[in-house]
């Protein structure tokens, strides 16, 4: 086997690690109706995830032509994370070969990592009940370095280089959405896209390094990224 170009990757998690938009939708619904408004199909609930909850739930009200002032909002919002915080994994699952996947990395002595634009507590709780807390080295959430710090700013994903003790040259990063490939970029990381997450635009055009579509071809991919850095 020839040596792994990464020793470590960064993963997204709402639509790129787990399939999210059920438990999400649930939650983003109950909201909607206890503030009396309108719910929203939940086929089309993962095309609002990607920006952190309140972005979900400002998305979902704008399809109403609704607007809220900020406290209705900080609110609204205090509703969907209760609700979603309670119920956070039930639906919620790894997509496809999401554990054969993990497991090849960590053969190969790769750290991973999470960072989303969920909040840090919901990342971490949503993960703990899964099962999958422990095969990361950190999981950053868009709140973790406080407000104006979520990806597509590079700010998480250097700080996971950071706390992972690992050079960008040496790190890539794995998302679904314009957030994800745009912090990439801001933070030199290669990154590669998944065509079955919630991708805000078309995969091929989210502007990734490579675009995967199953985990089955991650490992592979990465490797093959790698010797063309090299
Ligand atoms: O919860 C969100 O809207 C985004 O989460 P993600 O960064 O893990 O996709
Ligand atoms: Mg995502």
């Amino acid at each position: 086997m020839t040596q792994f170009p990464f020793s470590l990757i960064g993963f997204d998690l709402d639509g790129t690690l787990l399939d999210t938009s059920g438990d999400l939708g649930v939650a983003l619904n109950h909201a909607l109706t206890q503030g009396g408004f309108a719910s929203v199909p939940m086929d089309q609930v993962r095309t609002l995830v990607g920006g952190g909850t309140k972005q979900m739930l400002a998305k979902a009200l704008a399809l109403d032509g609704v607007v809220l002032d900020a406290d209705a909002m900080t609110r609204l919002t205090q509703v969907l994370v209760s609700h979603y915080e309670a119920n956070i994994a039930v639906h919620s699952r790894l997509f496809p070969g999401g554990e054969a996947m993990l497991d090849a990395l960590d053969a190969r002595g790769v750290k991973m990592a999470v960072v989303t634009n969920k909040m840090e507590h919901l990342a971490v709780r949503l993960l703990d009940e899964i099962g999958l807390s422990h095969r990361f080295v950190t999981i950053i959430g868009g709140d973790t370095l406080g407000p104006g710090r979520a990806k597509p700013k590079p700010d998480l994903l250097q700080l996971m280089l950071e706390r992972a003790g690992v050079a960008a040259s040496r790190a890539a990063y794995v998302g679904d959405t314009t957030f994800d490939t745009g912090a990439a970029a801001a933070a030199g990381l290669p990154c590669v896209a998944v065509r079955f997450g919630f991708c805000d635009k078309p995969a091929d055009d989210l502007g990734a390094d490579r675009v995967i579509d199953h985990f089955d071809d991650l490992v592979d991919t990465l490797a093959d990224m790698g010797q063309i850095a090299a």
